[in-house]
């Protein structure tokens, strides 16, 4: 039989855990406090409990690592990006950035993605399997560890879909957010995702003032349906509807992504409807130049049309920046580094 994860537990499971071996209840909060918010790496490392529940606990269960495989620092901005290998050998990617106001991480939620956008390159192999909560954990205790730093913001950004491993992805936020944990809070974390509807209404439910943030890319649902297949199943318009009902529900802003692919989604066409959508909508677009990659002849939009998209939106009371390109020496677009590695390897 398989050993449990003790990274991927909340407290309350593991409570479950000691009531199980017949052990008293207490010991989940000290095992808790050890594995998040010490950082240990094995059950024999939390010296508070006493070897011989050690050595109970190791019968059942185990904790999850991640080896960093390789790291690359930029040397303009001071960008890392991460290749971690997982207990089954699949390879991951992780970035840690550094801001004015803090590091902030961007996490991988699964191996690869299935959800096929033409401009990504997580995608191009398409879903392997769901990480683990204890997996998505890890990617920052390893940073942190690894930098001797203490991340502030963390954004689920890398590759892929947060609400397609929607229990793993809930699990890592009750953890990371815990007191006894990183106690990073939810206004620090973002969550990014392509609009699978039914999940935007049963996050909202969980009133987690985290920041939502959707990948729009075209405000056009034919356009949008050529570069996103996951359009064809959930409209513009029924992803807008459960933005609503979100910010209703949580009282938090949106944020919109908007890849700028050159011919494809940058016209002054689509920047006036893309206004138009988000009029009255209590939310913030985040304009992203695409990120060119090798498996696709896509390019990026120019910046001077960048420019000319915001100034739209501006003109037309729509909050906008344009996304500062972090790590530009290092700057595989996300998903590319782990695919050039496993080509390679
Ligand atoms: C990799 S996705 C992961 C989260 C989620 N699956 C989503 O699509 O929002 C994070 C963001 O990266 C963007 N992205 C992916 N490939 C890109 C590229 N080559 N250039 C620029 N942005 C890219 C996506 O559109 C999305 O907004
Ligand atoms: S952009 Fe997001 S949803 Fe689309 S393929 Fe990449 S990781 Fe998956």
């Amino acid at each position: 039989m398989s050993k449990i994860d003790l990274k991927s537990m909340s407290i309350n499971q593991l409570k479950s855990l000691y009531i199980e071996l017949g052990e008293k209840t207490f010991r989940a909060e000290q095992t808790f406090k050890w594995i998040h918010g010490k950082m240990i790496e094995s059950i024999d490392d939390i010296t508070v409990l006493s070897k011989k529940l050690r050595d109970k606990l190791n019968e059942k269960g185990k904790i999850t690592n991640l080896k960093i495989v390789k790291r690359l620092d930029s040397k303009l901005d001071g960008t890392k990006k991460y290749l971690f290998a997982l207990e089954d050998g699949n390879i991951i990617e992780s970035v840690m950035m550094e801001y004015q106001h803090g590091i902030s991480v961007c996490v991988s939620t699964q191996v690869g993605c299935k959800m096929g956008c033409t401009f990504c390159a997580s995608t191009k192999d398409g879903l392997v399997r769901n990480l683990t909560a204890g997996e998505i954990l890890d990617q920052i205790y390893q940073i942190q560890k690894d930098m001797d730093i203490k991340v502030s913001n963390i954004v689920l950004m890398g590759s892929g879909e947060p609400l397609d491993n929607y229990d793993n992805v809930l699990k890592f936020l009750e953890i990371i957010h815990h007191k006894h944990g990183q106690n990073v809070g939810y206004r620090h974390i973002t969550l990014s995702t392509c609009g699978i509807v039914p999940k935007i209404y049963e996050l909202a439910e969980e009133n987690l003032p985290i920041t939502l943030s959707i990948s729009l890319h075209s405000p056009f649902q034919h356009s949008r349906e050529e570069i996103m297949p996951i359009a064809r199943k959930y409209s513009i318009k029924e992803i807008v509807d459960a933005c609503k009902y979100y910010i209703e529900k949580t009282n938090r802003r949106i944020t919109f992504e908007y890849t700028l692919i050159e011919g494809v989604n940058d016209s002054k066409k689509e920047a006036l409807e893309l206004s138009h959508i988000l009029e009255g909508l209590l939310c913030h677009v985040n304009l992203i130049p695409l990120n060119p990659i090798k498996e696709t002849q896509l390019s990026s939009t120019k910046i001077s049309y960048v420019e000319e998209f915001k100034r739209i939106l501006e003109k037309n009371k729509i909050s906008v920046t344009v996304r500062r390109k972090m790590g530009g020496d290092i700057n595989a677009a996300c998903g590319q580094l782990r695919r050039d590695y496993l080509k390679n390897e």
